[in-house]
């Protein structure tokens, strides 16, 4: 099978290199032009366009989508348009929210897959977990990609329609959200607790049959490992979050309640700045028991 890649980043370079692994070709495209030699060092063959790499698949075209979400599919879409038919599949590999992944299906003429993509770089040896959503026959034209990228045929499924598979990954997100607070508050209780632990080896021992034995755990054991069991000069500082927020403003649609989801994302946002809510309540104490106001330096 032959499959067009877009983006070559730190997940599409592993979609090129598993898909070359399994003895498919490849044709491969990114706005940045180390991106495509490394490709072509991989064995793929370089597009220096959209319309060269169009130009150089098959009639019936399979395109793997892995930039950035938002406005960066938009503009690789916008440009593969009129080169696209009902006979092609693009695919869309990255985090997009699935209502923009519904209104792209219903925009493009090719047929459009949804794929939420599960594992991250740390998981290119082993190979991703894909949710994906779209019309059937093209999931099924795609599967030997699929068997490529994903950890074989038990790690992808086709999740239902236009949008399903981005919404499982959405809520896929959430749980990884809550599932880090909760490893995170724990370890910061032994942290702190009454022993004087080795955080390593408690997370080691747990990820030998624990009940909360996990993935995120044995990157847990890798960080004490690697950064000190005080995590040495790590900051109080998480990035990303939108996809916990889409799952937090789906939860609110659907009336769903999932507070711990809601308390991981909030904590994200307040490792961010200094807590007003805190220096005030810390003020208002003073104002009603006369407590000491603790000041900055
Ligand atoms: N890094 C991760 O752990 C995971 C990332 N994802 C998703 O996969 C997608 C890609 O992520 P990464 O590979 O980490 O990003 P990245 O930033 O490493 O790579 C994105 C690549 O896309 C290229 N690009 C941007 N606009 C382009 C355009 N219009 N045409 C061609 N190439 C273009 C960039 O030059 C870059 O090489 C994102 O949607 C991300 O949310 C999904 C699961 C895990
Ligand atoms: O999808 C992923 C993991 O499953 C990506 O790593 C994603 O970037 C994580 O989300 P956030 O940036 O909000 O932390």
């Amino acid at each position: 099978m032959q499959l067009g890649v877009v983006g070559l980043g730190r997940m599409g370079q592993i979609v090129v290199d598993r898909v070359l692994a399994a003895g498919h070709d490849v044709v491969a495209f990114d706005v940045d032009e180390t991106a495509v030699a490394e490709a072509a060092d991989a064995g793929a063959q370089p597009a220096d366009s959209l319309a060269d790499l169009v130009a150089r698949l098959d009639d019936q075209k399979r395109i793997w989508l892995m930039v950035p979400a938002g406005d960066a599919i938009d503009a690789a879409l916008s440009d593969l348009e009129p080169h696209l038919d009902g006979d092609d599949v693009v695919i869309d590999g990255g985090n997009s929210h699935f209502e923009a992944s519904v209104r792209r299906g219903g925009e493009t003429s090719a047929a459009y897959l949804d794929c939420g993509t599960s594992g991250g770089p740390a998981g290119a040896e082993l190979g991703f977990s894909l949710m994906v959503g779209g019309p059937e026959w093209a999931y099924e034209a795609c599967v030997p990609v699929f068997d490529a990228v994903a950890t074989g045929p038990n790690g992808h499924a086709r999740m239902g329609p236009s949008g399903a598979g981005h919404y499982v990954k959405m809520v896929h997100n959430g749980i990884e959200y809550a599932l880090m607070q909760a490893y995170g508050e724990g370890f910061e209780l032994l942290a702190n607790g009454r022993y004087d632990l080795d955080l390593e080896a408690v997370a080691h021992t747990w990820n030998n049959g624990a009940v909360i034995r996990s993935w995120l755990l044995e990157l847990c054991e890798e960080a004490f490992a690697e950064e000190g069991n005080d995590l040495g000069d790590v900051a109080d500082h998480v990035a990303g979050g939108s996809t916990g927020t889409w799952t937090v403003e789906e939860a609110l649609t659907q009336e769903v309640p999932v507070p711990l989801i809601y308390t991981a994302l909030s904590e994200r946002f307040g490792s961010r700045s200094d807590r007003f809510s805190r220096r005030l309540a810390n003020r208002l104490r003073y104002g009603f028991g006369r407590h000491e106001v603790a000041r900055t330096e």
